[in-house]
């Protein structure tokens, strides 16, 4: 199938990004040559959806390698990188993703993802937000026969394929590839972290130490923005909504204070949760001219957008991915990566070490479902811990270093009560 790009001519800017990402992925590297290399993605399509960068690039580059029938989709224009596009599509695999489209076209391009994979037998997805699963359980559910399952990547699309399963409407298995400890312990916690602050200071050009940064939700996102803040020297305040998370931020060093009380100290405010309307209307009523507002979670309605273009009196671009909103008492609210996922919209993502991570886990996720996907029932089930833990033993081997076995001796001990 004829691939979906901006620009073909871009791809020897792409090609040295992808091969970067795979100098500093060992992970992914070993996994290929221990596991990939078996024969089961031999005429097996694998559809991906995920933000079409080099690291992704790089994961669909290793599964063509091992015989995949790939295909990558954007779930959003404004996470494609044009030159990566460009270089994926020179090397044979199926791209749909073009950084002026529109999130309706991203729909289409999902769709196109699963035409293709699908083209000559049977596939599997690496999805991202549970994009590909509901097109394929909405628009195109012909083609459900031809699925195996899918490997989910992030938190939001987990509690998605929760409720899905809930209701009875999730057809095939999926493998929650972001429940994985090597996935978010270090993605969602010093990925985010780090990549949402690159971002924010690249786009601002603004110093953090000193500021007021207020971090919306504590989960693994959140801490690890936090931590990165105060590592910069930002004073931080934690807003939260579960009361242990609150708590454990404030026994982490952080200032907890409900939403509505922080609007009126921040400086910067970064949101992590998931959820709709987290800084809305009487947030934005309360914050000081000049905020700067970004999300860094992985829905676009975190931050009330529509409500903020709605009631601007002027909006207009400061700099390069930071919109500056004049409301109509005159305070400027500074929007950085339009409210979308900031460190891939406003910056590269996560650092290439922390994908490597993630897609050895995707890799393995697919893998696994390939092979055992007709004996899983239609559901959600964790990545088998073994896999994960091999992960570790791999990154760990990569850098030097290592870990010991227990005895048989403690094992017993652990396993017994009469002692
Ligand atoms: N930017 C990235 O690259 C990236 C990486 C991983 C995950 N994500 C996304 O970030 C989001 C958070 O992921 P996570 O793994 O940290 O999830 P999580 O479930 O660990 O944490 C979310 C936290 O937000 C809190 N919360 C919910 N509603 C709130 C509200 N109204 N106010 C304050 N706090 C609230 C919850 O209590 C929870 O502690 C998800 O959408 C996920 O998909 C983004
Ligand atoms: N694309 C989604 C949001 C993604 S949430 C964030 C997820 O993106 C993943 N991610 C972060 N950085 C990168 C990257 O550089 N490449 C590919 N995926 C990334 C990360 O694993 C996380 O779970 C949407 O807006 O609909």
């Amino acid at each position: 199938m004829e691939s979906v790009i901006r620009d073909p001519s871009l791809a020897p800017e792409g090609h040295r990004k992808i091969e970067w990402a795979a100098a500093h992925s060992p992970v992914l590297a070993a996994v290929r040559e221990r596991y990939l290399k078996d024969g089961t993605f031999e005429d097996l399509g694998v559809a991906v959806a995920l933000p079409v960068e080099a690291k992704t690039a790089y994961l669909a580059v290793v599964l063509a390698e091992v015989g995949a029938r790939v295909s990558v989709a954007a779930p959003l224009p404004s996470v494609v990188q044009d030159d990566v596009a460009a270089a994926l599509a020179e090397r044979g695999v199926a791209v749909f993703a073009n950084s002026e489209g529109s999130p309706e076209d991203a729909d289409r391009w999902m769709e196109l993802a699963l035409e293709a994979a699908t083209s000559a037998g049977e596939a599997v997805l690496i999805d991202d937000r549970a994009g590909l699963t509901r097109i394929a359980h909405t628009t195109r559910r012909r083609l459900l026969a031809h699925l195996r399952g899918a490997s989910e990547e992030t938190t939001s699309g987990v509690v998605r394929l929760r409720a899905m399963e809930a209701e009875g409407v999730l057809e095939f298995p999926v493998l929650a590839a972001n429940d994985a400890r090597c996935k978010h312990l270090f993605d969602n916690r010093y990925g985010t972290g780090q990549s949402t602050l690159t971002a924010l200071m690249q786009s601002t050009n603004l110093m953090l130490g000193g500021k007021r940064v207020v971090v919306l939700g504590y989960g693994w996102c959140g801490k690890g923005i936090a931590r990165y803040a105060a590592g910069l020297g930002a004073r931080v305040t934690v807003c939260e909504v579960d009361p242990v998370r609150g708590l454990e931020a404030y026994a982490d060093g952080f200032d907890v204070l409900p939403a509505l009380e922080a609007a009126g100290v921040g400086e910067v405010f970064i949101t992590a949760t998931g959820n709709l309307h987290v800084l809305g209307e009487e947030h934005f009523g309360r914050m000081r001219d000049g905020a700067i507002l970004a999300n860094a979670g992985g829905v676009d309605v975190e931050i009330d957008v529509s409500w903020l273009r709605a009631t601007a009196e002027e909006v207009y671009e400061v700099r390069r991915h930071v919109e500056e909103f004049v409301m109509p008492d005159g305070r400027r609210l500074r929007l950085v990566g339009g409210g979308m996922v900031v460190n891939l919209t406003a910056g590269d993502g996560h650092p290439v070490e922390i994908m490597d991570l993630t897609f050895a886990i995707q890799a393995l996720c697919a893998h696994h479902l390939a092979n055992r996907a007709a004996s899983m029932e239609a559901g959600l089930h964790p990545l088998p811990p073994e896999l994960d833990e091999e992960v570790a033993r791999l990154k760990l081997e990569a850098v030097g270093m290592g870990v010991d076995s227990l005895t048989e001796e403690q094992r017993r001990f652990l396993a017994g009560w009469r002692e």
